[in-house]
């Protein structure tokens, strides 16, 4: 079996995990995504709300380095979810710095960021890392949505959701109920890869029982 901290030897319960997050519509939408699946006989994986810092520096950078410091927070594996949302005609900005700009900004006030371009296209990605121990180098999956910046439409109020339609779509995420969403969003992407990972793991550990 691999190692673990606290998260038992083979054959005494799930593997336990926490996912450091203080979106409590990240969490949501993770766990409507692993709920019923097999994962959820094999793994705990509970909530932690910790204050990390912002990072800079392209995803992948602040993904590993968030991931490592959330590991030093808790005495299992961490789980950690970085969201960026890259405008074309920005060259990819905000990009990870999003959630700073929706703060000042607002959905609208993103939108009037594309006044002055043609290109209103934009994609949403997710990146779930994944860090045994703080000593551990992390691991990264990764999940991308293609689509269009719009007016703000729809009822769900989950961050810049109103103002993103995805590619092939004529709704936004915010008008999308989130079966529909999970089955094509960044997070349901990086998810798919995600579990796949969790799902080989799982299996080597009943083997080695
Ligand atoms: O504690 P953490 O996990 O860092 O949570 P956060 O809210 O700070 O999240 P990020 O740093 O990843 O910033 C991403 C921003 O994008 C928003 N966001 C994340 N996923 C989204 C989704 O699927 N749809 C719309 N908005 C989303 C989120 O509310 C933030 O404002
Ligand atoms: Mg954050």
């Amino acid at each position: 079996m691999e190692s673990q901290q606290s998260s038992g030897a083979a054959g005494e319960g799930p593997i336990e995990l926490t996912f450091i997050t203080g979106n409590k519509k990240k969490l949501e939408e993770f766990l409507s995504i692993m709920e019923g699946t097999e994962l959820a006989t094999h793994y705990k994986v509970t909530n932690k709300e910790v204050n990390l810092d912002e990072l800079q520096g392209d995803a992948e950078f602040i993904a590993k380095r968030k991931v490592k410091e959330a590991a030093k927070h808790v005495s299992t594996p961490a789980i950690t979810e970085d969201v960026s949302l890259c405008f074309n005609a920005l060259k990819g900005l905000p990009g990870p710095y999003i959630k700073c700009f929706l703060d000042k900004l607002g959905r609208q006030g993103l939108h009037n960021l594309l006044a002055a371009y043609e290109d209103k296209t934009a994609y949403a990605q997710c990146i779930y890392a994944y860090c045994e121990s703080p000593d551990s180098e992390p691991q990264l999956f990764v999940g991308k949505c293609e689509g269009t910046i719009v007016a703000p439409r729809g009822e769900n109020m989950f961050g810049w959701d109103p103002i993103f339609q995805p590619k092939g779509y004529d709704t936004t995420f915010a008008e999308m109920d989130l079966e529909e969403k999970n089955k094509i969003s960044h997070r349901g992407k990086a998810l798919e890869q995600f579990k796949a990972f969790l799902e080989a793991k799982a299996n080597k550990r009943v083997k080695s029982e």
